[in-house]
């Protein structure tokens, strides 16, 4: 009856549409209920027309296949989708506490539990990905939802891609690439090992490691791997040692996903259950 449910044909009839939670380019995401169970969902809403005009069907279709294949306590599920004449619906799970990026700028930073917790969430759930051929390649605070045990969620499939062999297309905000594909060359799994790596750093400072006033400074700085560690707020020297390990710019001498999941500041700091209380 539980996989019947899941293949079922959904429709619009199906759901009361609640308040809107974000706007993408594409279309918006907004609260909803299925009517039957009352499951509150997320009901993310493309428009046709605009995924003819930027000719984006096909990524979408990627994301759609990929999120439908993976079932990950860290990773948002899409339950299902259908569609009517002009439009295309998503039906995802709803992240309850929002944004990862919310409570990162609300709190300033986090502390090393919570910031050790929220990468080995990642870890686990990039582990995943990987052992399922794909590489999520835009892993960055807006695409990290928070359900309502405060678990993190990777949201946003848009531009991860099914990897059977390395790939060469640009894509995510600058701050977070590798310098593989800083110089657009061909790149694989580690690039997801370096954004683990940035994304440490700014969790514990507040801000990413390489920030600077404009892109090409941005680029300069990763591709000098020009990283320093402010003395406050004062962090410890394992935290550091980690992040010093992931943004290597040889990506074969990157810590893997497993020795990261090893590291003494993750077994020290991270929850096992990944929802370190505040
Ligand atoms: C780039 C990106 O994916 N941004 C987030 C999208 C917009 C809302 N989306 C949600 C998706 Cl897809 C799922 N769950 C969500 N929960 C929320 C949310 C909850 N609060 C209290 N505030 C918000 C916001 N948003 C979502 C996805």
């Amino acid at each position: 009856e539980q996989v019947e449910n899941c293949k079922r044909q959904w429709s619009l009839q199906d759901f009361q549409i609640g308040k809107p939670l974000g706007k993408g380019k594409f279309g918006s995401v907004y609260l909803a209920r299925e009517v039957k169970s009352k499951y509150v969902v997320a009901l993310k809403i493309l428009f046709k027309e605009q995924i003819e005009k930027y000719r984006i069907h096909h990524q979408l279709r990627r994301e759609m296949e990929i999120q439908t294949s993976l079932c990950h306590p860290n990773i948002l599920r899409l339950y299902g989708w259908f569609h009517d004449n002009e439009r295309i619906f998503l039906i995802l799970e709803y992240a309850l506490r929002g944004e990862l990026y919310r409570e990162l700028r609300k709190n300033g930073r986090f502390s090393e539990k919570q910031a050790a917790t929220y990468i080995a969430s990642l870890t686990h759930a990039l582990a995943y990905c990987h052992e399922n051929h794909v590489i999520h390649r835009d892993i960055k605070p807006e695409n990290l939802l928070l359900d309502h045990e405060g678990r993190l969620k990777i949201a946003d499939f848009g531009w991860s891609v099914q990897s059977k062999s390395k790939r060469h297309t640009m894509c995510g905000t600058l701050d977070y690439l590798a310098p593989e594909m800083v110089e657009n060359k061909a790149h694989d799994y580690a690039v997801d090992n370096w954004t683990l790596g940035i994304l440490c750093y700014e969790f514990l400072y507040g801000a990413p490691p390489f920030e600077a006033e404009s892109q090409k400074d941005t680029f300069r700085r990763i591709m000098k791997v020009d990283l320093s560690f402010p003395s406050t707020p004062s962090v410890s020297a394992e935290a550091k040692n980690l992040i010093l390990r992931l943004l290597v710019k040889d990506s074969s001498k990157r810590l893997s996903l497993q020795k990261i999941l090893e590291h003494p500041w993750i077994i020290k700091n991270a929850d096992p259950n990944g929802v370190c209380s505040m």
